[in-house]
């Protein structure tokens, strides 16, 4: 039998690393439905301090290993996001060299975190490094938008509104660091299936919903809660409907005695708390863990 190749063999090249963080929703209005079925929607979207790990070996051919707790429900396929990434820029830059990806895979599947998504323009960065492409090089931007509709945006991991169905990008915004905690119930679910539940027609416009609210460059954190707080997150109806998980987190969240504002990220079921400061969300992470021993549980900035 032989054994896995390393995750840290140097190969023949130089290992070349990405971190690949967690994308939180900070607000996500749906505002219609496109004749194809997806979405059109609003979305602030930021970037937490905890994520996957990506590395690529060049001296290897194109290949995929995968380690840590999500490795099993990730899979190595080539239906993994990163290879779908790596294989898409190929099909359209004809020639490029690649390698074999290593993801250390820490975060939950299929969470509404993105993490997926994250990898693949990680996946992208790396190729990009290694073959000296501009990040923002036409078949990068198109090899993201061909892998998911939350790759572009997860490109730079920059602080963003997106629109359209994740391809339309406002310029990075400068957030105050929000101070978080992220509690997944490890209840998987599908982004389809929530946005199936909403039940929205294809063809479908949703009364103008307002713009998401984004908080003003140089605002301070407590402006930037307050400003948040008017916005929601259209996802959460139809995640509650289909897991009572997300419910039972957001109520747990709420009920924590600093919690300035919770609410789901992207699909669910995910959820996340802001606090006032890292000693508040350091509390909560610990009354969360104490009250839900096997959920996931992480506090973190949020950018
Ligand atoms: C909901 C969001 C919010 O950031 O995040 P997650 O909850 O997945 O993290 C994203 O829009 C998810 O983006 P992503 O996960 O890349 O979606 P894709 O793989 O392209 O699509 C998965 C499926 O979700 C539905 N879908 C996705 C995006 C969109 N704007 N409208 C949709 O209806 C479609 O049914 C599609 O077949
Ligand atoms: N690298 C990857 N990490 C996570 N999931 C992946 C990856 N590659 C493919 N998938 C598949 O993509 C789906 C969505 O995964 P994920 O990005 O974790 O969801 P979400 O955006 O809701 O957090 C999962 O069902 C999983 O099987």
């Amino acid at each position: 039998m032989s054994l896995p190749p390393s995750p840290y063999s140097a190969g023949a090249g130089r290992l070349l690393v990405e971190r690949a963080p967690a994308k939180v929703n900070l607000s996500l209005h749906i505002i219609g439905r496109r004749a194809d079925g997806y979405h059109l929607l609003e979305s602030l979207v930021a970037f937490a301090g905890c994520g996957d790990r990506l590395s690529l070996d060049p001296g290897r051919p194109l290949g995929l290993t995968v380690s840590g707790p999500g490795a099993e429900a990730a899979g190595a396929g080539p239906d993994n996001l990163v290879l779908r990434a790596a294989n898409h820029l190929m099909a359209r830059r004809p020639g490029l060299v690649a390698g074999h990806f290593h993801l250390d895979k820490r975060l939950p599947v299929a969470a509404g975190l993105g993490g997926g998504s994250s990898d693949a323009a990680a996946a992208l960065r790396l190729m990009a490094r290694l073959n000296g492409l501009d990040r923002n090089d036409p078949a990068i931007l198109a090899a993201a938008a061909a892998t998911g509709a939350d790759v572009p945006v997860c490109l730079d991991g920059r602080a963003r509104v997106m629109a359209g169905i994740g391809e339309r990008l406002s310029p990075p915004l400068a957030l105050p660091p929000l101070f978080a905690v992220l509690v997944n119930p490890r209840v998987p679910l599908a982004t389809a299936d929530v946005f199936r539940r909403l039940g929205l027609p294809p063809g479908a416009m949703r009364d103008a919903a307002p713009q998401p609210a984004t908080p003003a460059g140089g605002c301070d954190g407590s402006e930037a809660l307050a400003v948040l707080a008017r916005a929601r997150n259209d996802l959460e109806p139809p995640a509650k409907a289909l897991s009572p998980a997300v419910a039972e987190a957001l109520i747990l969240m709420r009920d924590l005695p600093e919690c300035r504002l919770a609410r789901m990220s992207g699909s669910g079921a995910t959820v996340f708390g802001l606090f006032d400061d890292c000693r508040a969300a350091t509390r909560a992470r610990r009354l969360l863990a104490a009250a839900r021993p096997t959920w996931w549980v992480r506090a973190t900035v949020l950018r």
